[in-house]
């Protein structure tokens, strides 16, 4: 038997235990379906489809551990892919923590990808992950340029009017998607130290001081928060559908 070292692994957590709260009442959102199948198993075959990623850990909701490792049963992903399922936390962080700590020592590049984000084509995830590994880049963000111009205001409730404060320049702005792409250590340092509120990945190691880079997403890549965006996601199945002739 060799002494040496297992050979390095890129994993993908994928946080899959929110309720869906925007998208309305029903079943956690990941667990609802697009296209007949549920939301969870498009993202977990999303990241499988990457022939870098051999592990894929999906974050449940606590409730609901043992169905969603039944269902992935029934769909299973391809063999070089090993696929676990832990239980989810509080908030999409505690979710993530969940997922790092299920990594095994060999897992040198960790992506973090919403379940809620079924739809991100392979070359994308892809991309991310070469400017981890090959580029060197500690954190990697996908990320498109916006079409509307934003406004920072005053939040106020009950749809009073709110003072505008500023329109940043739009040429400067991007919508960051996911899978986020990070060297392990890096991501683990910054799941342990930084604190309070955030609503991505990337934002707790830019707190660590750590350069965080942005490669090019995809409009596919959309997140299905609103019931809007479902409809936007069975269209976009369906042509995908028609383009590959099935
Ligand atoms: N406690 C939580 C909250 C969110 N998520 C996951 O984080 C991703 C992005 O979150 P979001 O789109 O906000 O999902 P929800 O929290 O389910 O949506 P809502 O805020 O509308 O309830 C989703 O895949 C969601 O399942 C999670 O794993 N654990
Ligand atoms: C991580 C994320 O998808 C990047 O855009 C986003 O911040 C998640 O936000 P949510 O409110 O938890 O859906």
């Amino acid at each position: 038997m060799s002494d040496a070292a297992p050979p390095a692994r890129t994993a993908a957590v994928i946080p899959a235990a929110g309720r869906g709260v925007r998208l309305g009442p029903g079943a956690p959102k990941a667990l609802r379906t697009l296209g007949g199948t549920p939301m969870l198993v498009h993202a977990v075959r999303a990241m499988s489809a990457s022939r870098a990623v051999s592990l894929v850990v999906v974050v449940a909701p606590p409730d609901d551990v043992a169905a969603v490792r039944t269902l992935l049963d029934e769909y299973p992903a391809p063999e070089r892919t090993e696929v676990v399922v832990v239980p989810g936390g509080a908030t999409r962080q505690d979710s993530v923590r969940h997922g790092l700590d299920a990594l095994p020592d060999s897992v040198t590049t960790v992506l973090v990808h919403d379940a809620a984000r079924p739809l991100v084509p392979v070359d994308t995830v892809d991309a991310v992950i070469e400017a981890v590994r090959d580029g060197g880049a500690p954190a990697v963000v996908p990320a498109v340029p916006l079409a509307d111009t934003v406004k920072e205001v005053e939040p106020a409730a009950d749809g009073t009017p709110e003072p505008v404060l500023g329109t940043p320049e739009r040429a400067r702005l991007r919508a960051v998607q996911t899978p986020q792409g990070f060297d392990r250590a890096t991501l683990v340092r910054a799941h342990r130290e930084v604190t309070g509120e955030v609503t991505d990945d990337a934002s707790m190691v830019e707190r660590l001081g750590v350069r965080v880079v942005a490669v090019p997403g995809h409009e596919e890549a959309f997140k299905v928060t609103r019931p809007l965006d479902l409809v936007l996601a069975e269209a976009v199945l369906a042509r995908r559908r028609v383009n590959d002739g099935f």
